[in-house]
């Protein structure tokens, strides 16, 4: 066979004469077609295509001859009935939406507009329906408010944003957690729980990964309606439509805050030692770095000292443990108090304290130790029958000494000042 042998199928001819092609249309056409006639009280069917019959359940033998009333139910709308009929009535043409019922007794939501169909003298002869089954879109609609309400009833906030960030959808959850109510924020950008505490660069980073249409998680630091800072575990992911529009951003937020001030809390029970007050010496060994760092950066002085109980095995043995913790106690509060609110104090050893001091030079370091000297003497007189005092080595952190070699020096300027007495400062060595 020859490729050029082959010829396209002729092209069928309409069936004639026309009204064979109307009944074939109608016949087989997707929306559901009935014609009544148009009598003086009822209407009889004399006509349903099989879109109506499947419609409805019904065989059209059982259709034909019938009044359409017959479809009609308990959730038939009497409104909707009663515009259809005077629609009819004065000839006019009908659009309406109801339930109708099956031959099952199941309702679906119908939609529907009637012509009328006029002779040539202008009578009215029949109505022709054109039905619509709208109960798939009716239940979308049903899944779109169940959906609606699960996303009311969740914990977490969910935020729906158009792509210019304006937010279009926000539940009852993050009103829960920001304290912005739907109404609100509708129209708003979600900046308007904005707390300040992130950097450009996070926000940079975050429309980053969202233009690449990719999701953003990240803990969200918040500020709520009445002003108080909420932590927010969050996460953006940016959706796009079956052409790879962007359409929407959805934030979903979980409020973390309990947990974070947990957190926070036992942190701090780790960096301050629990009998003292004082940092513990690791978390005070970080401070201490960085405010070597600081003190180079800005060209500041930075003084340390090393403070230590004289006795004070002493004191534990004539006197229990438990007084010496009392002992130990007052003795730190007393420094503390004696000191400025950039100062640190760590227990650095069993008795011994380590003052970290920015902005302060030698001689006023000297100044601030002789205070702590003498108020903890002041301070603790009468609650031992000996006297609790200190000694302590100070200076001034050079600016390009190694923080070691400051503290070994320092170091030794105590050892020199317990050797001497006790009782006394002593200047660490250049
Ligand atoms: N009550 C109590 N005692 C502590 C604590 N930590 C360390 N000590 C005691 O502090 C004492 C330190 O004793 P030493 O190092 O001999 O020093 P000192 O008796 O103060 O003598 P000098 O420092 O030379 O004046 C020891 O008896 C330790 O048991 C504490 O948390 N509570």
């Amino acid at each position: 066979m020859h490729s050029r042998d082959v010829r396209p199928p002729p092209i069928a001819a309409p069936p004639d004469p026309l009204p064979a092609l109307l009944q074939q249309a109608i016949d087989q056409a997707f929306n559901a077609v009935m014609i009544t006639d148009a009598g003086e009280t009822d209407h009889r069917i004399v006509y349903a295509n099989p879109a109506l019959c499947r419609m409805t359940g019904y065989a059209l033998h059982e259709l034909l001859g019938r009044d359409p009333r017959m479809l009609q139910g308990p959730q038939t709308s009497a409104q909707v009935i009663a515009e259809l009929r005077s629609c009819l009535a004065d000839g006019r043409f009908f659009k309406g939406s109801t339930f109708n019922y099956r031959k099952d007794g199941s309702p679906y939501l119908l939609e529907w507009n009637i012509s009328a169909v006029r002779d040539a003298s202008g009578r009215i002869t029949h109505f022709v329906s054109v039905q619509h089954d709208l109960s798939a879109l009716a239940t979308a609609q049903d899944a779109a408010a169940v959906f609606a309400r699960a996303l009311d009833a969740a914990e977490d906030g969910v935020l729906i944003c158009n792509p210019q960030g304006i937010i279009e959808f926000a539940n009852r959850g993050y009103e829960k957690i920001t304290g912005f109510s739907p109404v609100e924020i509708l129209g708003h950008k979600p900046s308007i729980a904005q707390s300040g505490q992130h950097s450009p660069d996070f926000y940079a980073t975050m429309w980053k990964r969202l233009q690449q249409g990719l999701p953003f998680r990240s803990v969200f630091i918040n500020r709520r309606k009445d002003g108080t800072e909420v932590h927010c575990e969050e996460s953006i992911t940016p959706l796009h439509n079956l052409q790879g529009e962007l359409t929407h951003y959805v934030s979903i937020l979980r409020d973390i805050t309990a947990r974070v001030m947990a957190d926070q809390a036992f942190r701090e029970q780790l960096q301050y030692d629990s009998l003292t007050g004082a940092l513990t010496r690791s978390s005070g060994s970080l401070h201490l770095e960085s405010a070597v760092a600081q003190a180079r950066a800005r060209g500041a002085a930075l003084s340390l000292a090393l403070l230590d109980i004289d006795h004070f095995k002493q004191v534990n043995d004539s006197f229990g443990h438990p007084t010496g913790d009392k002992v130990l106690a007052k003795v730190a509060s007393t420094i503390a108090s004696c000191l400025r609110s950039d100062d640190k104090i760590i227990r650095w050893g069993g008795e011994e304290f380590l003052l970290v001091m920015p902005g302060c030079d030698a001689s006023s370091a000297v100044a601030t130790l002789e205070r702590c000297r003498r108020s903890v003497q002041q301070a603790c007189d009468g609650l031992l029958p000996l006297s609790v005092t200190l000694s302590a080595g100070v200076g001034q952190v050079a600016p390009e000494q190694v923080l070691s070699d400051a503290i070994e020096r320092i170091d030794q300027a105590l050892y020199r000042a317990k050797q001497a007495g006790r009782n006394q400062i002593q200047t660490a060595e250049p």
